[in-house]
């Protein structure tokens, strides 16, 4: 039988993004066709499989997606989001190529871009805190100290 209305709290699915950083810029990948939001740009990353942490689904979904092996750093934001989908929870990680010279396979149509241009990319909603903390924290450094 079904749970659905039975009043139990919907789990969320565990996603692990990658923000993956090289020389300043940050790599990122447009949705396949066929995908949910086809034709949006998006970090590498995916769902977790059943009792995976969310930084082993980041360096595992980052080098099935563009084939290069990364440092998974610090956890920058923990993002709840509803989509008509489902409920996700994002882990957004920094992270770093292990092999600063790598450049990602042929799988996905994907960029490295500066902080400032990923507002003008089309991203999935639940991405806006962290375009918008990306793009005020390449301001601060742009900005003279004192
Ligand atoms: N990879 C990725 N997913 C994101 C981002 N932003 C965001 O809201 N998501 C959401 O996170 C969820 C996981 O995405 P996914 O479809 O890439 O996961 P997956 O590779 O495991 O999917 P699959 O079931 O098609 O194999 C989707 O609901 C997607 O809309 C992002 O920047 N990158």
């Amino acid at each position: 039988m079904s749970d659905a209305g039975a009043g139990r709290p919907e789990a969320p699915t565990l996603v692990g993004i990658g923000l993956i950083r090289r020389g300043g810029r940050f790599y990122v990948q447009r949705r396949p066709r066929g995908a949910v939001y086809a034709g949006y740009w998006e970090f590498p990353g995916g769902k977790c499989e059943p009792g995976e942490a969310p930084e082993a689904a980041v360096a595992r979904e980052c080098l099935e997606e563009t084939g290069l092996a990364v440092v998974v750093g610090r956890l920058r934001h923990v993002i709840e989001h509803r989509y008509p989908h489902g409920l996700v929870r994002l882990h957004v990680f920094d992270c770093e190529p292990v092999d600063p010279s790598a450049e990602p396979g042929p799988g996905h149509e994907y960029r490295w871009v500066r902080p400032d241009e990923l507002e003008t990319l089309r991203f999935p909603e639940a991405n806006e805190p962290v375009l918008r903390e990306l793009a005020g924290s390449a301001q601060d450094e742009a900005r003279p100290a004192g």
